[in-house]
């Protein structure tokens, strides 16, 4: 601590101001997904973990792991050890390791509205008002948190339960202006997760969205966030099934196999699954794990359906069954089946971490806008100008490592 200032003293990175706090406000810190990160941070801290999952565990270049601090809401006001317990991710030792952190971890009262989600709901809301008087509440929150907790940046993380789509031609989302006015003036297209984008914008905080939620990806936040200087990335992370379909699909299209048809089914019972038991939440994530098929292929598959069930007994252990079929030389027929029973969590949780990195680092570099370079980590990237985005995880994974490298001109990107 610096007794002049106050301020803990900034390392410094090849002669660069750096971060020794990283705050992470998380909506929806309460989640499966989010205690998962936190509770893994407190894990690595203590050396009671790997790195295995972390993709990036190698750049020493980014901020360390151990320089996260989490905050953020949550409509359920349990403490941290307590989520984890009932989201029976970790095993009972693994929490119980770390459990005197996450019970300090209480979630600040959350802006809900089950008009745009109508699974999942709780007490700990902050009472209603105005758009205006909740994303004033949020900037609060957001100043407290950096101020309390001495940090050197702060990046606003949505994994929140899943939203239905607002009305995405309404006026008051075609650009800034618009947005204050209808801020002031009420207007129904305005949804939570873009409430918790905007103050993060106006507080000048990076902000990711790791939900299918309409967040940052209208023009009016984009267009906040360039003139703001804060770098934002999304949307709806890419976990085990998208991911596998990613990687899958550009090898299909090399050797010209032809895809006729690709079903995809998920079964989950976690607090993710509940909220996409409402038709509204479900179209939301179906449009975004629907996006990547046609795009890597470059043709339509008429046939690409996805199902996802509400199946309570395999809580986070999700099962996502892929039966795809393709046609070969002479037109014929074969099948191709893949199972994969994963752990919805604990594959998402530590792309978050990553994410969370990342953003720190591209606002260290002075980047502002769509971050393209971090599609690797999305189901359906936001891009500069709405172009196509690329979906072909081997091709995205070179964009980010260009970037990180320093290769690539930020304009130059696919
Ligand atoms: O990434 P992926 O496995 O294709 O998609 C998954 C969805 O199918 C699932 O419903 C959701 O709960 C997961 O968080 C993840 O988004």
């Amino acid at each position: 601590m610096n007794t002049l200032t106050g301020k803990r003293p900034s390392r410094r990175r090849g002669g660069d101001e750096s971060v020794d706090r990283l705050g992470v406000a998380v909506v929806g810190l309460g989640g499966a997904v989010a205690t998962t990160a936190v509770a893994g941070v407190e894990l690595l801290r203590l050396g009671a973990c790997g790195q295995d999952g972390l993709p990036l565990a190698a750049r020493t270049d980014l901020v360390p792991y151990e320089a996260l601090v989490f905050g953020g809401w949550d409509v359920s006001a349990d403490d941290l050890a307590k989520a984890a317990h009932l989201h029976q991710v970790l095993e009972p030792a693994q929490i119980e390791a770390v459990a005197p952190r996450l019970q300090r971890l209480r979630p600040w009262p959350a802006i809900a509205d089950p008009d745009y989600c109508r699974g999942v709901t709780g007490a700990n809301v902050a009472p209603s008002g105005s758009l205006r008087e909740r994303t004033d509440r949020v900037r609060d929150d957001l100043r407290r948190f950096r101020s309390e907790q001495e940090l050197d940046e702060v990046v606003v993380v949505n994994l929140a339960s899943t939203e239905r789509q607002p009305d995405p031609a309404a006026p008051s989302l075609a650009s800034p202006e618009a947005f204050e006015a209808a801020l002031d003036g009420g207007d129904e297209a305005i949804t939570p997760a873009m409430l918790y984008a905007y103050a993060a914008l106006r507080e000048g905080m990076a902000y990711v969205n790791f939900t299918p939620s309409v967040g940052a990806d209208v023009p009016a936040l984009t267009l906040l966030a360039e003139r703001q200087g804060v770098p934002i990335a999304g949307k709806d992370g890419k976990t085990g099934q998208t991911l596998v379909k990613t990687v899958l699909a550009p090898a299909l299209r090399s050797r010209a196999l032809r895809v006729e048809g690709w079903y995809s089914t998920n079964l989950l019972g976690n607090r993710d699954g509940r909220a996409l038991e409402d038709p509204g939440s479900l179209a939301s994530k179906t449009a975004t794990k629907e996006s990547v098929l046609d795009a890597v292929l470059g043709y339509p598959v008429e046939d690409h359906r996805i199902r996802i069930e509400y199946y309570r007994p395999r809580g986070d252990q999700k099962e996502a069954w892929d039966n795809i079929d393709l046609v070969g030389f002479l037109g014929r027929r074969m099948q191709m089946k893949i199972d994969f029973l994963c752990r919805d969590s604990v594959l998402a949780a530590p792309l978050v971490l990553e994410l969370v990195r990342l953003l720190a680092e591209a606002r260290r570099r002075g980047e502002r806008g769509v971050q393209e370079q971090f599609g690797f980590f999305f189901k359906a990237p936001m891009t500069v100008g709405g172009r196509v985005p690329e979906h072909a995880l081997h091709r995205q994974e070179s964009a980010l490592l260009e970037w990180l490298d320093g290769r690539a001109p930020r304009d130059a990107r696919p």
